[in-house]
This record gives structure tokens, C-alpha cells and sequence, in this order.
């Protein structure tokens, strides 16, 4: 048939879908109506006829159903609305791929429409359109034409593709479609991928790829872990992957409460709040973990550095030597030798270093300490520390109970005897005890409490024990150097980021944690930027749940991190079924931009770039920060004159930034984002590279680009990250020479 034949069909049938959606809208609307009056009606007459509820006991029941009422009212509510919502959602685009399936051992084709939701005609029960997380779904984004095969509830169902089509639909137009008979879907993508960048991210439901498809349904793993380059979609994947989780909730027993995701930084988190709630689905939790950590330091009158504090500190820096220690300091703190000292030092401490006294009552010794040290060790059913601590102080204050009543009878014999006490005996007699008792209670209190910041300070401050802690454990050379900088910072009062992740996990282990009981999935993104003992302290957390682990090793900040990560993440989590997946194809930016990127990592790490051409990178020198001024200004400004709508100045430091910004505001359009709470809002933006991990922009200028500038490993990779922000246009602006990475 030819192509314009073909189109009336296809036109016919969209007007048949847009048609069952526009009465479903109506009448759902109409349903809704009828439900909210409903509701009003109930509260109302609750109201009118319950107010005397309380005096007539015999009417309570009416008010209990009055509540079911009003309750049953609510959720048939929330269906409808639910549905109205998901018919809005579709109306536009009710579908975007077809293909023609013929099962094993059946006659008849079916024409399998895939949209981003499920319509059903309901009186015949056919599936007018298909959810793209159906599982008959996948064989869309699995199979070209010929033999395929889905998972369904019933076993493998396997049959013949014979026909696959992706249409172009508009406002509830069609404007055209193809027939694919080779990739799937490399025209769209291409147009998809040309476009601006957005201020949230993006669904992708339309042009997700083969090996993208089997990351996002894969449900045998308890821990899946994917290692990405820049752009290839982690997180986008990420979030498909929750909503397909969610989808398959018969399956995964999961729902929105039991998922959670651990991302960089607020930035970030507010950057993929859309993108569920666009898939149909309820936001699910964030987990800042640099927060976490703030506000437990917080809640112990602690303070602890920033994530972005310590970024400047290795940006900043002018001592060579400082830096390199900080830097070895922050691997051995993260480390899987560390994590064995902490558990060493747990034990040690209820030992060696926990010590109890003798508890007297009225010169009477109740407990001797000896006793209460071998009650304390006697820990058969593994209870942290603090929770063991408070259940042997109430036992003791239960113990001296009867001793004080005696006393307080006693007192109130000789207070009663002296005449101007005699109206407040009880009182005067207990306070008089309540006194003598005071050092005593307030000796045990302390006695029967544990601080995890105490725990934590023995290790540095006594340099005896971390010796013994540390016998036959790897240790670096420097590890002198390191005991005596903790040492210094820790009598100062200052908590350094990486020691963070140790005190987490001894406030965890010491006083237990069920915080996240609910949590059955974890999702990690940008996995290269948390330690060993982070993943320790993840699975501390959040117990049992299963792990979806994203991330570029090229793209860590504060320490050079290898492929071996994912190993200990492994041996970490200890899952039974576990895979580890690659995807090697970037996205995001332009075949010149990846070209690029790919010079700046000099090994390739079989990166390739999705074919589009868009011109080479700008590579400017300029003579001083004035003339570097201007061009900053006139490449924002050449953006603005293209079309473009999101673009970022990236330069290395929070400093240099606030600087450049004060220079450049009244000469262009532009914000700046230089602390960590700020969301961007779209627009221009100057920001330091470390906060803009994660992100994307049509535009991206990296700022003062030299070799001054950008010399070491830890500047290659900020490097590589600046500029596998851009989609589209990159330049790069220096002084003097530019750095050895782009030369
Ligand atoms: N299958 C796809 N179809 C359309 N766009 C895609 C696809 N996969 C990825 N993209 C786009 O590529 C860009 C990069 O995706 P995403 O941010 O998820 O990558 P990432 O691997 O998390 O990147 P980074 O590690 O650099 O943060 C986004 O604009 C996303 O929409």
C-alpha cells in the first residue's frame, strides 16, 4: 500500500483513540463532579448532625460512618482524578510506536500501539494502547522485524514482528510516520537529541535504546550496576527504570514509599523532580547524603564541613603538600581498611575504653561496676550499644526505686515533726531526696549514654589505640601525617566532609537505625563520588533493599577512581544475583564536543558518540581577563542570537565565579549559582564545573582554561565533565597557554 493510503488509516485511527480519550474525559469529568458533591454533601451533613455527638453516645457509630463515607468518597475521588489526569497526559500524544505481532500457533496479527500509558476500550476490554512498560512493550524497543520474544506473566511468549511504525503525532494530529525495518527509532532520536535543552530532565519513552531498555526492566538483579560514560543516559535510565519499577509493583513489590534515590546535591535533585510525576508515577524520596550527614552533626551541636567547602579546599589550596595529604586522607577515610578499623574501634570501645562505676544508694553499693561492665558485654541478640546502654539505666533507676520510697518515707517521719513543714510533708520530703539523689542520677544518665562523636575522637586522639586498631590492616605511607591532621582538626572542633561517612556509620552502628525500614530499592546516581565506606553506610541504612548503581568513573572529583569500585560494591552489598553493565554511547553532546572530551581522558574507555555533526569546539586565547571578559559576554550573547535557551559559564572556583559574575552582570543576561541550595531555573548561568555534575546546557563556556589553571588529574577530569555539559556549542576560553589536556 502506498504511503498516502497508509496515512488516511493511520489518521482514522488516532481520530478513533483522541475520540475514546475525549469521552473518557468527559465522563470521567462528569464522575468527578458528581464525587465532589458527594463529598461536600457528606462533610456537610456530618457536621450538621454530629456536632452533638459527644453527649449522645449512641450516635457515635453514625459519625463512624459518616467517616467511611467521606473516606470511600475520597479514594473513589482520587481513582477518577487519577485517570483524568492520565487521559490529559495522553491526549496530545496518545501513542508513538506500533508494530504488528503474530504469536506462536495464532492466526491473527495485532497491531501493539505503545504510548506512554494504558487505554482500553471499555466495553470490548481491547487494548486500545499499550503502557511502554507493558511487558509485550519490550519486544518494541528489543526486536526489528522478524522472530521475537517478550516476558509475560504467563511465561515467555515468543512469535513474529512483521510490521514496525513510529509516528509523528502533534496536538493530537498525525504528521507523518516511517517504517523501520533497521534500528529503531535513529531518525526521532536524531531529531530528539538536536533540540534545546530543558530546565527538567526529559522522558525519553519514545526513543529509549535496546541496551538502555534492558537496564531499565531488569528485575532479577538485586544489584545492578551500571557503568556509564557522560551523557549516555545514567540518569535518564534511572528514573525510567523506578518507573517501571513502580509499574511492575505486582511483581517488584514495590511502591513509591519503598524506593529511594541518593543524589549529588539539591541542584541536581530538583533538576529530575518532573520527570516521574510526567511518567504517571508519584515523586519518590531524595537522599542528599551530604545533608544527612549536616543535619545528624547538627542535631549533636556539631558542625561539619560541606562537600563544596571541601571541593574548594582542593581547588584552592596553595600548599602543594597540604593538598596531597588532604587527598590521601580522604581515600584512606573512605576506605575498606578504614571500615575494618571502625569496626575494630566499635568493639574496642564496649572493651577497653567504655568504663562503668560502682552504683551506690544511701551508702548501700547496688551494682558493682564489674557487674554492670559483664551485663554490658553480654550481648546475645546484637543490640547496638546505646539501646543496650538505656535498657541496663532503667533497670538500675528500676532497682532504686524501692530504696528511695523507703527514703522518702523516712524523711517525711522527721519533716512531719517540724511545725512549719507541717502542711507540705510529701513535697519538702521528696525534694529532699530528689536532691541527694540528683548527682547520682545525673552520674548514671551519663554513665548509660554512648556519643558516636566521643567513639569517633578516641581514634585520633589517642594514637595508641588506632595503632593496636590498625595491626595487620593495610595502611598508606603517609598515615602518620594523616593521624596528626585529624588529630589537629578534631581538637580545633572541625569535622572534615570525609569524616562524614565514619561518623554515619559509628552513630548507626552504635545507636541503630530504622529510619529507612521501608526502603526496599535504592537507586545511586553518580556512584564514583562515594567511598567504600559510603556503600557500607548505604547498606547500614537501608538494610536488605536491592541497588541500582549508576556511574562514570571518569567523572570523580575528589579522588581518582577506577573500575575496581564497582568490585568492592559487590563484595560490599554481597547480593546473590548481581550484574554490571557498560553503556559506552554518549548522547548528550555533539560528535565534536565528545571528540573532544575524549582527547581530554587521552584513553578512549570505548566511548563513541551518537553521530551528530555540529561543528568543532571555539578554543580561544585571550590576552587578559578583560578581553576573556568579553568573549564570555559575546559568546553568551551569540547563544542567546541562536535560539538557544540554557547556557553555562563554568569556571573552577566559587571565587572565580563570583567574580566574573560582578564583572559581567550589567553587560548580559546572566545568574549565578555558586551554593549548593540554589535550583537552577533554566536560563544562563555561571557556576563552578563541580556544581554542575549531572546537569546539561545547549551552551557551556569553560572560563580561564589554561594550563595555569587546569594542570593535574583531578583538573582533567573537571575538565571532562565541563565539557560533556554542552549539547551543542562549546568554547573554550584561556590565558597563556591552554592546558595540556586540550593541546
Ligand atoms: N534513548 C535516549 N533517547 C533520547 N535522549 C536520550 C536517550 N538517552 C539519553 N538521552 C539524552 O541524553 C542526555 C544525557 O542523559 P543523562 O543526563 O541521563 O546522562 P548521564 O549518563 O546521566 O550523564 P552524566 O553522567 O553526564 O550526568 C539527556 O538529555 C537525555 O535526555
Amino acid at each position: 500500500m502506498e504511503y498516502e493510503k497508509i496515512l488516511i488509516e493511520e489518521k482514522d485511527y488516532l481520530k478513533g483513540i483522541i475520540d475514546v480519550l475525549k469521552g473518557e474525559l468527559k465522563s470521567g469529568e462528569q464522575l468527578l463532579n458528581e464525587r465532589t458533591k458527594k463529598v461536600i454533601q457528606a462533610r456537610k451533613e456530618m457536621w450538621e448532625n454530629v456536632v452533638h455527638i459527644y453527649e449522645d453516645t449512641d450516635r457515635l457509630s453514625d459519625f463512624g460512618s459518616y467517616l467511611e463515607d467521606i473516606d470511600g468518597s475520597n479514594s473513589d475521588y482520587n481513582v477518577i482524578f487519577k485517570k483524568i489526569q492520565k487521559y490529559n497526559r495522553m491526549i496530545n500524544k496518545p501513542y508513538f510506536g506500533r508494530f504488528d505481532f503474530k504469536e506462536q500457533g495464532e492466526e491473527e496479527i495485532e497491531k501493539i500501539y505503545i504510548g506512554i500509558a494504558n487505554l482500553m476500550d471499555e466495553e470490548t476490554y481491547d487494548v486500545l494502547v499499550y503502557d511502554w512498560r507493558a511487558p509485550i512493550a519490550s519486544v518494541f524497543y528489543q526486536y526489528e522485524l522478524g522472530e521475537c520474544a517478550y516476558n509475560s506473566p504467563k511465561g515467555l511468549i515468543e512469535g513474529d514482528m512483521t510490521l514496525k511504525r513510529q509516528y509523528k503525532i502533534k496536538d493530537s494530529e498525525l504528521d507523518y510516520f516511517f517504517d523501520s525495518s533497521l534500528k529503531i527509532n535513529d531518525e526521532i532520536l536524531q531529531e530528539v537529541l538536536s533540540k534545546n535543552s530543558s530546565i527538567k530532565m526529559k522522558q525519553i519513552i519514545e526513543t529509549i535504546q535496546k541496551d538502555q531498555d534492558r537496564i531499565i526492566r531488569d528485575i532479577e538483579n538485586e544489584l545492578l550496576i551500571v557503568q556509564g560514560t557522560a551523557g549516555s543516559g545514567k540518569t535518564s535510565i534511572a528514573m525510567h527504570r523506578i518507573a517501571y519499577l513502580l509499574y511492575q509493583g505486582y511483581h517488584t513489590k514495590l511502591n513509591t514509599q519503598n524506593i529511594i534515590i541518593v543524589s549529588p546535591n539539591t541542584v541536581f535533585s530538583k533538576y529530575i523532580s518532573d520527570i516521574l510525576p510526567g511518567l504517571g508515577e508519584e515523586n519518590v524520596e531524595q537522599i542528599v547524603f551530604e545533608d544527612y550527614a549536616i543535619d545528624m552533626m547538627k542535631e549533636n551541636d556539631c558542625y561539619v564541613e560541606s562537600r563544596v567547602q571541601q571541593m574548594e579546599f582542593l581547588l584552592n589550596e596553595r600548599e602543594k603538600n597540604l593538598i596531597k595529604l588532604r587527598k590521601k586522607a580522604i581515600e584512606f577515610k573512605g576506605s575498606k581498611s578504614f571500615i575494618k578499623i571502625l569496626e575494630r574501634l566499635i568493639k574496642c570501645y564496649e572493651r577497653n575504653i567504655k568504663e562503668f562505676n560502682d552504683i551506690y544508694c544511701d551508702n548501700k553499693m547496688i551494682f558493682t561496676k564489674e557487674y554492670l561492665k559483664s551485663q554490658f558485654l553480654n550481648n546475645k541478640i546484637n543490640m547496638p550499644m546505646s539501646k543496650r546502654l538505656k535498657r541496663m539505666e532503667r533497670r538500675i533507676f528500676r532497682e532504686l526505686h524501692p530504696i528511695r520510697r523507703r527514703r522518702v518515707e523516712k524523711a517525711e517521719k522527721i519533716v512531719a515533726e517540724i511545725p512549719d513543714h507541717i502542711f507540705v510533708v510529701k513535697q519538702y520530703s521528696r525534694l529532699i531526696s530528689l536532691k541527694r539523689s540528683k548527682a547520682n542520677n545525673d552520674m548514671i544518665r551519663k554513665m548509660m549514654s554512648v556519643s558516636f562523636i566521643d567513639v569517633y575522637k578516641e581514634l585520633f586522639l589517642n594514637k595508641r589505640i588506632f595503632k593496636t586498631l590498625a595491626k595487620n590492616i593495610e595502611l598508606p605511607d603517609e598515615i602518620e601525617e594523616i593521624i596528626e591532621f585529624s588529630k589537629n582538626q578534631i581538637e580545633k572542633g572541625n569535622f572534615l566532609y570525609e569524616d562524614c561517612a565514619p561518623l554515619i556509620y559509628l552513630k548507626l552502628k552504635v545507636d541503630g537505625n530504622d529510619e529507612f525500614k521501608e526502603i526496599k530499592h535504592v537507586v545511586v546516581d553518580e556512584a564514583q563520588d562515594y567511598s567504600p565506606l559510603q556503600y557500607e553506610v548505604f547498606k547500614t541504612l537501608f538494610g536488605n533493599a536491592g541497588y541500582t548503581v549508576l556511574g562514570d568513573i571518569n567523572q570523580s572529583m575528589d579522588k581518582k577512581v577506577e573500575m575496581s569500585l564497582y568490585d568492592e560494591v559487590k563484595n560490599i552489598m554481597n547480593k546473590k544475583n548481581m550484574a554490571q553493565l557498560r553503556m559506552n554511547k554518549s548522547y548528550r553532546s555533539s560528535f565534536e564536543i565528545i571528540a573532544l572530551s575524549k582527547k581530554i581522558l587521552q584513553k578512549s574507555y570505548g566511548i563513541v558518540s551518537f553521530e551528530r555533526y555540529e561543528g568543532k569546539p571555539m578554543i580561544k586565547q585571550c590576552i587578559d581577563f578583560k578581553d576573556m571578559d568579553y568573549d564570555v559576554i559575546s559568546e553568551l550573547q551569540k547563544l542567546y542570537r541562536q535560539g538557544f535557551t540554557s547556557g553555562a559559564v563554568l569556571c573552577k572556583t566559587k571565587d572565580e565565579c563570583k567574580k566574573l559574575y560582578e564583572r559581567i552582570k550589567d553587560s548580559v543576561e546572566v545568574e549565578i549559582i555558586a551554593e549548593d541550595e540554589k535550583e537552577y531555573m533554566g536560563g544562563f548561568v555561571i557556576m563552578p564545573v563541580y556544581m554542575s555534575k549531572g546537569l546539561e546546557f545547549d551552551g557551556v563556556v569553560i572560563y580561564d582554561a589554561g594550563d595555569e589553571n587546569y594542570n593535574n588529574e583531578l583538573h582533567r577530569r573537571l575538565l571532562y565533565v565541563a565539557v560533556t555539559r554542552a549539547l551543542h556549542r562549546l568554547a573554550v576560553l584561556f590565558r597563556g597557554e591552554l592546558n595540556r589536556f586540550m593541546q
